[in-house]
């Protein structure tokens, strides 16, 4: 190897040969590359990303028309679903509120104007319409309000230019059918996404809920003995997309520009994808309704990475605790490798937000249907019906989530341990039908009658049975009487993604005040935690003690317990959620066009190529890993996305483009890495190029011999102490290792588990700080799974300049330079020490 050195390698103003093109720049000596630059005559400016336009941030009038009117417009006539209509008495859902003060601070965007001055508006994107259909005739169809959390917690939504998207849980299979029903949901502004038998088999019965909602309650992924079934998960999966872009395709029919887009649940998650891909500016948000669980049982699932990376593509992805979105996040990082921040996921420099917006009631509704005389009516039926005796609540729809075996189970265990209570207290158990199409629902539904019968006849007597258990939906006044008159609420889902039927309790408790107990797995435990009795639903020991202390409370410790409850629901309501999350969707666009500023644009790919066919003599600086290595996520086997190599390699397919590259007269090649030289001369050997190893200490044409770039007095005293910290490090943290260079060391922890990894790549810093190295001169280097310890002078910039010369002398180069194109990895994050 020979050494170059400054003596070896001049600067090139001095030592160019005189037919260089650098040789006369009139005495100043500026680097090479700018010479080039120079020689060429032209600098290329990368456009810039397209401003945004302006946000116009008046504030507007509230909607005239809102989906809460919903209630009250489609109410059906004496129909048995009746359940969600509006109490308000009149005049829709709004009725007798008082006016909202306007929204000021960061609420504020919820009310912006659009684009063009409009008022903005809203697509509620949902696998439901809030209305499900009975056809009537061949072009007649009512319409009735369907139960259900999200339901309920949309129509206390007002004030907002909102329409709903969704299915309407009917099979219309012809066109007369479908247009009269697209006709009558777009008086209640609702727009149908037509789903046919087999796609909802496929798609809500199967994949939604057999695979999804089961996985995303903890109850693992369903058992199959047979290849079959295997196969049949994959095409539930193709019908779940396929389903999506049904969806997706309505939304694009009835987008304007300017909308935002709010997409909705577990039934969705493919859907900001296909939203995104259609129109980047869409302004996307999706939100979770179910828990998100921990990233050690999210991984089970087959699609996993597909579909986390679809929901990545929304602009704002909403939880309703912080569990869950961190449970999101840390997925995101194990299972994907992206860089999770306390904003969000980064990906590249692009965000998606991540955030908790825990849903809240209309709590005015339910106060309000109190004071209707149906209401009052059912109130004093109960109290007639059950005087003499405490009466507990429990409202759930029949789901295995809403631990309903574990309940009864534990209220027989109070009345075993408890028998002066028999006859003296009754549990009303209200379990609304739901799913009957999915077998797991049909056995839940025969398990609960045999534990509900085996109780009754146990402990019932002539006057009286201990469980009433009605498996249907009641109306919405028959609702809150009950909650109203109830003594104690019994919640005990092994999981839930909020629960609202604990809101809606302590919502109409404001005379009785009584006692809530609560699963801790459910959402609600984090905000009702303090008034309510929490429970682990498991335990049924503890459930039946808990029973025994909420029917035996004092009044003054269920009043205090209530008073807390009561001020959060009546504070946190359904329509703040709704605002909180459509202005904080609104800020997060803005502030996304203003990180895309910062991050470099994109290559302009046919700019670049037309600005290469018209050049003479064309220089190429590459960079290896991540810019021609294969990448280093995804095994190639069909839906997988394992570590494939751990070797760096050049990506099979760049390899015949780089040889042509190489091949053309007026192209240098240049590959500059951070690499050793044993590492490019293995990629690289075979093609006509230079390399550059050790960010450009080391230099070779691929027809000659290594020589070194090096500075000549470069210090390198701090070896052994950063080998000993690096060591250390290697041995803590598995699946990391090091590479010892000769100009620097390099730990890298990408195999290692992302989160540790980071954790100890923080340690290892604070180290190298504050260890033996701290006064030494080196530079540290954070990279996003790497930390690299270099002497101060090893960088490609400062070597770059040393290569130009030494390739401009060496070729004889008499063209000027005119055409310059740099291709590397973008590295956040830089520590200079
Ligand atoms: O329409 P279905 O399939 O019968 O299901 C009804 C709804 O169930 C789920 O509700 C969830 O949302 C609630 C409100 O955020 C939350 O309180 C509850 O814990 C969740 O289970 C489902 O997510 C909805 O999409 C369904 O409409
Ligand atoms: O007969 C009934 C029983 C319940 N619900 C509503 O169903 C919703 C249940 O929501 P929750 O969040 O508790 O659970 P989900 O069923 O959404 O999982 C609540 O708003 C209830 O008011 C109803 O409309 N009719």
């Amino acid at each position: 190897r020979s050494r170059l050195g400054d003596e070896a390698m001049p600067t090139p103003s001095s030592n160019a040969p005189d037919s260089s093109p650098f040789s006369n720049d009139g005495g100043a000596s500026p680097s090479a590359i700018e010479r080039v630059l120079r020689g060429s005559g032209r600098r290329h400016h990368l456009p810039t990303a397209a401003s945004p336009d302006a946000m116009d941030t008046d504030v507007a009038e509230p909607a005239a028309a809102s989906l809460a009117d919903c209630g009250a417009q489609s109410r059906p006539e004496g129909g048995p679903h009746a359940s969600m209509d509006d109490a308000g008495g009149g005049g829709g859902g709004s009725g007798g509120h008082a006016p909202r003060p306007p929204l000021s601070g960061p609420r504020s965007g919820f009310r912006r104007l659009g684009l063009r001055g409009m008022k903005q508006r809203l697509l509620v994107v949902a696998n439901r319409l809030p209305v499900s259909a009975n056809r009537r005739g061949e072009d007649q169809w009512s319409l009735e309000i369907s139960a259900g959390g999200l339901v309920s917690a949309l129509l206390g939504v007002k004030d907002v230019d909102a329409k709903w998207i969704g299915w309407a849980g009917v099979n219309v299979p012809d066109e007369v059918g479908q247009q009269a029903l697209t006709n009558a949901l777009a008086e209640k502004r609702c727009i149908p996404v037509f789903l046919d038998e087999e796609i909802v088999h496929q798609y809500y019965n199967g994949y939604c809920n057999n695979i999804l909602w089961p996985l995303f309650h903890y109850l693992g992924l369903p058992q199959e003995d047979r290849l079959a079934t295997t196969r049949n998960f994959e095409s539930q999966f193709d019908a779940y997309k396929r389903a999506n872009q049904m969806f997706a395709d309505v939304v694009y029919q009835h987008y304007q520009e300017g909308d935002v887009i709010w997409c909705h649940d577990y039934h969705l998650m493919f859907l900001p994808r296909c939203l995104k891909e259609h129109d980047i500016n869409m302004k996307v948000g999706w939100f979770l309704h179910t828990p998100f669980p921990s990233s050690e049982i999210y991984r089970t699932l087959p699609s996993r990475s597909e579909l986390l990376r679809s929901v990545l593509c929304a602009d704002l992805v909403g939880f309703h605790t912080y569990d869950y979105a961190r449970h999101f996040v840390s997925a995101c990082t194990r299972i994907l490798g992206l860089e999770g921040t306390p904003e969000g996921v980064e990906d590249q420099g692009k965000l998606t937000r991540v955030a908790a917006f825990p849903i809240g009631i209309d709590s005015d509704r339910f106060k309000r249907a109190l004071d209707i005389d149906a209401a009052k009516r059912h109130v004093n039926e109960l109290k007639q019906r059950f005087a003499g005796r405490k009466v507990m609540l429990g409202v759930d729809r029949l789901d295995m989530i809403k631990g309903i075996p574990q309940k009864i189970l534990a209220f027989e265990k109070f009345l075993e341990e408890n028998p002066e209570w028999i006859d003296k207290v009754v549990l009303l158990q209200i379990a609304v039908p739901t799913r009957t199409d999915v077998p797991e629902y049909q056995k839940l539904t025969s398990q609960v009658h045999e534990i509900v019968g085996r109780i009754n006849g146990r402990f019932g007597t002539l006057s009286a049975v201990p469980i009433h258990h009605l498996d249907r939906s009641l109306d919405f006044h028959a609702l809150c009487a009950l909650y109203a008159v109830t003594d104690v609420a019994l919640v005990t889902s092994l999981r839930d993604g909020m629960n609202l039927v604990s809101y809606e309790y302590v919502a109409c408790q404001g005379s009785k005040k009584g006692v809530l107990i609560l699963s801790e797995f459910a959402g609600a435990a984090q905000s009702l935690g303090a008034g309510a009795i929490l429970v682990n639903p498991w335990n049924i020991t503890e459930v039946a003690d808990s029973i025994k202390h909420a029917l035996t409370m004092t009044s003054d410790e269920r009043e205090k317990r209530h008073r807390h409850n009561y001020a959060h629901v009546t504070t946190h309501t359904a329509q703040d959620w709704a605002e909180t999350f459509v202005c904080e969707l609104n800020d997060t666009v803005a502030e996304a066009l203003m990180r895309t500023r910062q991050v470099p644009p994109d290559l302009p790919s046919r700019t670049a190529i037309q600005q290469y066919l018209q050049s003479k003599n064309r220089l190429l600086i590459l960079g290896f890993n991540s810019t021609l290595t294969e990448p280093v996520e995804s095994s190639g086997r069909r839906g997988g996305d394992q570590i494939k190599e751990m070797e760096l390699k050049l990506h099979p397919d760049l390899k015949g483009p780089l040889r042509a590259l190489c091949e053309d007269e007026s192209t240098t090649v240049i590959v500059l890495s951070g690499s050793d030289r044993s590492v490019l001369d293995e990629n690289f050997g075979e093609f006509n190029l230079w390399l550059a190893a050790e960010h450009g200490m080391f230099l070779r044409p691929t027809d000659g011999e290594w020589m070194t770039t090096m500075p000549e007095h470069l210090n390198m005293d701090w070896v052994d102490s950063v080998k000993h910290v690096f060591e250390y490090f290697t041995e803590r943290t598995p699946r990391s290792h090091f590479e010892h260079r000769e100009t620097s060391f390099v730990w890298n922890y990408k195999y290692a588990d992302v989160e540790f990894g980071r954790l100890q790549a923080r340690d290892m810093l604070q180290h190298l700080w504050t260890g033996p190295i701290s006064n030494a001169a080196v530079d540290v280097v954070q990279g996003s799974r790497s930390v690299e310890v270099r002497s101060v002078g090893v960088t490609k910039g400062a070597a770059i300049d040393r290569i130009l010369g030494e390739i401009v002398h060496s070729k004889s180069m008499v063209t000027p330079i005119d055409y310059v194109l740099c291709i590397g990895h973008f590295l956040g994050k830089v520590i200079l020490h």
